[in-house]
């Protein structure tokens, strides 16, 4: 069942235009990313998802409902991610949850909260004082308070170590295995490989690919090699294989699935000298510059 449902999202800002028909949907129980260059629309379109901003056109439907029609139902069954500039540096950890907790019907308890997020020691320190992984998970939590359907967290791990970062992924992990379906934004290849079932990825507001982390990556790879040969036979024509390049002694295919194994057989059998041979795996960050143009 489709807990999000996005259709021809349009929105300028004085004229100009920001969101160019954006349009997907996200499961229940996914982790969905939101991929894209700076300044693409990934926030603006997660806070029209949110009913936080007004789209001039489109339709957004979150858990059946209208957010445009129904936003105060729609954020009684969602949870937000702060920004850091969003909590008083003085309002203790206790303090931010309960204040939290108030906004909405039936909040969770949060000092189960607090044990479940490792903040229980924290909970009469000041937010100010908190470290970074702290208070990511101070946030993580205040996104939790109000028993949500879907959290969306908008670049969580920006900033922390990469301790901190793997930390984070796994409370991520287990955000979704208590039930919640998860929007992430990021600017993070490998959080976005090792977290997101799909991805979207957003260029210049419209979405231009959304595929599974391996589905975007394709099942394309290189063999680089240097040969002492002229004829190298039909390398071309071999299973797998799908470009053959050659700049003097340097040669380049590209291919899918084991076509590396058919290459080296096949130069074995033409009695074919390589060396300095390199098999290059592509890489989300390969897809991701291939689609926008950009690299990260
Ligand atoms: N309230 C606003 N008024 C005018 N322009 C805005 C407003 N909010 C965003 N923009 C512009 O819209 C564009 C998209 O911004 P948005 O924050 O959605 O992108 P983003 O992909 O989330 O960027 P980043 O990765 O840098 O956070 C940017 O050019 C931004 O300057």
């Amino acid at each position: 069942m489709a807990v999000i449902e996005v259709t021809d999202l349009r929105k300028a800002y004085a004229g100009q235009t920001v969101l160019d028909g954006v349009s997907f949907s996200v499961e229940e129980g996914e982790i969905f990313g939101i991929l894209g260059p700076n300044g693409t629309g990934k926030t603006t379109t997660v806070e029209c998802v949110e009913g936080l901003r007004r789209p001039d056109s489109g339709t957004i439907r979150v858990l059946g409902l209208d957010v445009g029609k129904d936003a105060r139902l729609v954020h009684e069954q969602i949870g937000v991610q702060l920004q850091q500039t969003q909590l008083p540096e003085n309002l203790k950890v206790w303090e931010a949850l309960d204040l939290y907790a108030s906004f909405y019907a039936r909040p969770r308890d949060w000092r189960e909260l607090l044990e479940e997020w490792g903040l229980a020691d924290k909970r009469n320190a000041r937010f100010g004082k908190l470290s970074g992984g702290q208070k990511q998970r101070l946030f993580i939590a205040l996104a939790l308070v109000g028993n949500p359907k879907v959290a969306f967290l908008d670049e969580l791990t920006t900033g922390l170590d990469p301790q901190a970062r793997r930390t984070t992924w796994e409370l991520i992990k287990r955000i979704r295995a208590n039930g919640v379906t998860v929007v992430l934004v990021s600017h993070f290849m490998d959080e976005v490989e090792e977290l997101c079932d799909r991805v979207a990825v957003l260029d210049r507001g419209t979405v231009v690919a959304l595929d599974t982390p391996a589905g975007l990556v394709g099942g394309e790879h290189q063999m680089r090699f240097t040969a002492q040969a002229d004829d190298l036979g039909d390398l071309a024509g071999l299973p797998g294989v799908t470009g053959v390049s050659r700049t003097g002694n340097r040669v380049v295919v590209t291919g899918r699935g084991d076509f590396a194994t058919a290459v080296t057989a096949h130069l074995a059998r033409h009695h074919v000298l390589v060396s300095d041979l390199r098999i290059d795996k592509r890489t989300l960050e390969d897809a991701f510059t291939a689609l926008t143009g950009k690299s990260f």
